[in-house]
């Protein structure tokens, strides 16, 4: 599976687990709210008959319930927000609404409930947004009164009304401050972690890549050979290694200048990578060596994608930069397919062996492991007249 659908499915699952946390805090509440509702109708302060309140306790669990199940059957993944907050909320305060209209004795203890509605809110909404929640809470609550004084037998003191509506405002006003400082220790937080994220990202790139090409660096390499390794022990799998080095690099160093010579790395890492399969793996390995690696490849395909590799960077035009001419290089290349259960350090001897048989047998061209010691099958039939004249195998100019 794709690496990053693996990362977010995982990312999908720590969410899921928060929100069932929430909801199960919600049932927890609910309940304890039904159960302090129960008392108060048992002691006479909750004007309803018993029908009446087993209907309230019914309706209310099955709505709390609701909003697990669907988290658990993962169909709250459908909707916009699928923490579903807002029906969360209000449901909760549905359900306290309805005891305070039916507890007028008790309305004012409620209150309590408004107050952890709110601080419910503050790891869901913004700073900005804990007002109005605080301003909707308080008009639902005048709005008990209202309905009260409209439909209910019961009196309403107003003097003790005011005070008890003033506390409610202090206590709405202190929540709601401390839900800011809250929301900003969260948004401080959730900054510094993906900071953090970033920094391990590109910690993990760093430590696996080669600074100058962005290849895969020699560490990494040996990662990739060894996961290759175990796959082929395991039977029907076969790999191989190339080895490229490119001749003569020295020169363009010393003709044109070290960032010049990076520059030449640069191009022809791109070119290596180009040329190369999806499947295949490339490192640098140090200055100017680089280590191809060639999943489910067996040697005859392995000396093909060789030679394409060869022919490429051969033909390859490579800018130097501002001022500085286009040229062209060559390398050597030496290819070893793996032989069940070796050591990998055997396969990467004699690919190196091969690589350093091609420089011998005249550079720009391959050389096989099955040629080895004997280097002349695979040579390029020009390189070897090149390499008498220093003036023709230096790294030829052409732009
Ligand atoms: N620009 C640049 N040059 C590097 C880097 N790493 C190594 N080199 C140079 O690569 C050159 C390698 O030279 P040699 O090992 O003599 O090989 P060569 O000149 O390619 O000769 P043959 O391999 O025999 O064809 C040296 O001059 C190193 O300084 C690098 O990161 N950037």
């Amino acid at each position: 599976m794709d690496s990053q659908v693996l990362k977010d499915d995982q990312k999908i699952t720590v969410a899921q687990k928060l929100r069932l946390r929430r909801s199960l805090m919600a049932v927890g509440a609910g309940f304890a709210n039904s159960l302090v509702i129960t008392i108060a109708w048992q002691f006479g302060y909750v004007f309803v008959s018993g029908e009446l309140l087993f209907a309230y306790l019914a309706v209310s669990s099955i709505g709390y319930a609701l909003f697990p199940w669907l988290i658990l059957t993962k169909k709250n993944l459908n909707f916009s927000d699928p923490s579903m907050t807002s029906f969360q909320i209000g449901w909760q305060l549905i359900m306290i609404l309805v005891c305070m209209y039916a507890a007028p004795g008790i309305r004012e203890l409620l209150i309590v409930n408004f107050l952890l509605i709110l601080l419910f809110s503050v790891f869901r909404y913004h700073p900005k947004q804990l007002p109005f929640v605080a301003a909707f809470l308080l008009s639902s609550y005048l709005l008990v009164i209202l309905a009260q004084l409209m439909w209910s037998s019961a009196p309403i003191h107003w003097q003790y009304e005011v005070v008890t509506s003033l506390v409610f405002v202090l206590g709405l006003i202190g929540v709601s401050l401390l839900g800011v400082e809250i929301s900003s220790l969260r948004v401080a937080l959730k900054r510094r972690n993906e900071h953090l994220a970033l920094l391990t990202a590109k910690n993990e790139q760093l430590a696996v890549t080669d600074d100058l090409t962005g290849l895969y660096n020699r560490r990494h390499l040996m990662r990739i050979l060894r996961r290759q390794k175990s796959l082929s022990d395991r039977g029907g799998y076969q790999f191989s290694i190339g080895f490229i080095d490119l001749d003569f690099f020295k020169q363009v160093n010393d003709t044109y200048g070290h960032a010049a010579g990076d520059a030449a790395l640069v191009a022809v890492a791109k070119e290596i990578n180009r040329t190369l399969r999806d499947v295949d793996y490339v490192a640098r390995i140090g200055g100017e060596e680089f280590v191809v690696v060639l999943s489910q490849t067996d040697y005859a395909e392995a000396l093909r994608i060789a030679e394409r590799l060869r022919a490429d960077i051969a033909q390859l035009k490579i800018d130097l930069g501002e001022g500085q001419p286009t040229i062209a290089l060559t390398a050597s290349l030496g290819v070893a397919t793996y032989r069940l259960t070796e050591t990998l350090n055997d396969l990467i001897h004699r690919g190196d062996s091969a690589a350093y048989a091609a420089k011998s047998c005249g550079r720009n061209c391959i050389v096989g492991e099955k040629e080895l010691p004997e280097t002349e099958q695979y040579k390029n039939p020009l390189a070897s007249s090149k390499l008498e004249d220093p003036d023709l195998v230096f790294p030829a100019i052409v732009d």
